[in-house]
């Protein structure tokens, strides 16, 4: 896992601020895919965001990287406010900020080589000088993610699903960013290539200390890659902690439901797991809920009312870790 020692500064390299993103705003076909929220990702770290299908995870993503423009709220870059700034401006951005898509079969273009996928960040942003330079770094980004120079000259089908989502990756790295938003990078793979990908992203996170927003619609294997994750529903955010947390001591009833869906290698565990079900009808009970810190770094949506149980629960998690000599809390 990558860096979240307590004993380093933790800068905010991104700051989302009360993010509304609706889409026809006013008219009856109106979607609230986003409706406020709000969170930081630090340096360095991995940021899971979990959801199922339809919660705004990637309009979360695709929002940060601004391919839309805000309904309301704001997004800091390293400080900066790039939530009103016009497209033309954002190229630096851009550069700064890259995407990983779920499906590798479609985001690579089929009529194009290996070299030119990887080398299109190069051009646009001239970052280098002659065909020689380019050829260099391309072979190097090949090697990199773990492909050959041979791979350059050869076009996307003659890969398989791993190996086009390396190319995907490389293209990402090839214009030297500090920020990847990943979105679903490993859904569409086999089961077995999934894990070689995610270690994939690890090696090279902490080679260049990049930071990290992991898109995911289940907690098993994100659990895995992230220093902290948030669970998004109907697009808020039900709950924010360290991933151990998160999968250990879920607070929230939408968390909880996440996660007994989720097959762990546990036989004692597998024999009692049952799938709990979530009644989202508690949201529009008129009790005007945002999220709240439970515990230091534990956060959940909740009304004022509920704080107290909350509470409760989290205390009881922090005595049974203590009684068992763990730390209490990564956060
Ligand atoms: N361009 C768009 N125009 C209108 N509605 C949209 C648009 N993009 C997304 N939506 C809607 O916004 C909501 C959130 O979609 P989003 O794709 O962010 O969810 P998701 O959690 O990423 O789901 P999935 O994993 O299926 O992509 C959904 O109801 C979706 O139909």
């Amino acid at each position: 896992m990558s860096a979240t020692n307590s004993d380093r500064p933790r800068k905010k390299l991104v700051q989302v601020q009360h993010l509304k993103q609706y889409f026809n705003p006013g008219k009856p076909n109106e979607v609230k895919a986003i409706d406020d929220i709000s969170f930081d990702i630090y340096e360095g770290e991995t940021f899971g965001l979990v959801g199922e299908s339809g919660s705004g995870k990637s309009t979360t993503g695709r929002s940060i990287i601004r391919l839309y423009n805000p309904t309301s709220g704001k997004i800091l870059f390293d400080g900066q406010d790039i939530s009103r700034i016009k497209h033309r401006d954002m190229l630096e951005f851009r550069r700064e900020m890259q995407m990983i898509f779920q499906d590798p079969y479609a985001s690579l273009n089929p009529r194009m080589k290996v070299k030119d996928i990887i080398a299109e960040g190069l051009d646009v942003h001239h970052l280098v000088k002659n065909d020689q330079e380019r050829d260099a770094r391309v072979n190097e980004l090949l090697n990199l993610v773990g492909l050959s120079r041979d791979h350059a000259t050869r076009y996307p089908h003659e890969f398989s699903g791993g190996q086009r989502q390396r190319i995907g990756i490389a293209r990402a790295l090839a214009v030297q960013p500090r920020f990847i938003i990943a979105d679903e990078p490993i859904s569409a793979l086999d089961v077995s290539i999934q894990a070689q990908v995610v270690n994939l992203l690890r090696e090279i996170q902490q080679e260049q200390n990049l930071t990290y927003l992991f898109i995911a619609h289940d907690l098993s294997m994100v659990k895995y890659i992230s220093d902290r994750i948030a669970v998004m529903h109907n697009g808020r955010l039900m709950e924010l902690a360290a991933a151990d947390e998160v999968y250990n001591h879920p607070l929230h009833p939408y968390t909880k439901s996440l996660l007994s869906a989720v097959p762990r290698p546990d036989p004692m565990y597998e024999r009692s797991r049952h799938r709990t079900d979530y009644d989202d009808s508690i949201e529009f009970d008129n009790h005007p809920r945002t999220l709240q810190e439970i515990v230091p770094g534990h956060f959940v949506f909740a009304a004022a009312d509920e704080l107290a149980d909350y509470q409760a629960t989290a205390e009881k998690y922090l005595h049974e870790a203590s009684a068992l000599g763990k730390s209490p809390l990564n956060a």
